[in-house]
């Protein structure tokens, strides 16, 4: 990686208003926040590197001056957004992933906060190619679930160690997370976060995604809002 600083315990990397310490080894480096504009407005991203390998993003809301636009009550909206290079980039109608980034990123965008893009986390951790051997039996009758199992792979194999020290060096510890899926603020309580509510991220659902939606409600506890079409 270029144009990062090496991390160091001793060294504090500034957020408008506050300095928040590195203290985590595993973190190699930050970079300095560069604006990115997006049809939702602008964002201050910044790359995470750790000891790992794993090199994550991070995404904080701007305001029309230019500054991080902070919750009003101190606690920030949050998405952990997992990747999923088939549905993100490609568009894909099979899952809800690449609404879902568009919807959390216009939902911090309005209420402000950060959305995390968590890189490692394809396929629900077990990555791209065994993600495409997944849809393959999924093709064959298998639903997400269990065709990850059929696999010899935990049904969701995701880490949000990460994601909460990218948080905590962002200076968040007490937010909003924006999510459906319960599993991810009970992974943040137990690196020590606090989440104050669920905000849902809600999608029109699709015919091709409406079995995929039905097994994340009914199997995974998703708090799937909408109702998948009848006969799926
Ligand atoms: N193994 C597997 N992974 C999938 C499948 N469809 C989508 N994914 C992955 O599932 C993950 C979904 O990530 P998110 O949208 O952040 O998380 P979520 O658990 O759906 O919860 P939300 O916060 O409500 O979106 C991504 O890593 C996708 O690559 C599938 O059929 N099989």
């Amino acid at each position: 990686m270029t144009d990062t600083r090496r991390a160091d315990p001793e060294e504090f990397f500034p957020e408008p208003g506050r300095l928040v310490p590195r203290t985590d080894p595993e973190l190699l480096a930050v970079t300095d926040p560069v604006t990115v504009p997006t049809q939702h407005g602008s964002f201050a991203v910044r790359a995470w590197g750790f000891a790992d390998g794993s090199e994550h993003l991070s995404a904080t809301a701007l305001g029309p001056d230019g500054t991080p636009v902070l919750g009003s009550d101190e606690a920030p909206y949050v998405r952990l957004h997992s990747e999923c290079l088939t549905g993100d980039v490609f568009g894909s109608r099979r899952c809800d992933c690449g609404p879902q980034l568009q919807e959390g990123l216009r939902i911090i965008a309005r209420h402000g906060g950060t959305l995390v893009y968590l890189r490692q986390h394809e396929g629900r951790g077990i990555g791209l190619v065994n993600k495409l051997r997944a849809y393959a039996l999924q093709d064959a009758g298998l639903d997400t679930l269990d065709a990850n199992l059929e696999l010899g792979l935990p049904a969701d194999a995701r880490d949000y160690r990460q994601a909460a020290r990218i948080l905590e060096g962002l200076g968040i510890t007490t937010l909003h997370l924006v999510t459906n899926n319960p599993a991810k603020a009970e992974a943040l309580e137990q690196q020590g976060l606090t989440v104050r509510t669920l905000e849902p991220d809600v999608i029109e659902p699709v015919p091709e995604n409406a079995r995929y939606l039905a097994t994340k409600r009914d199997r995974m506890r998703h708090r799937i809002l909408l109702q998948p079409p009848a006969g799926t």
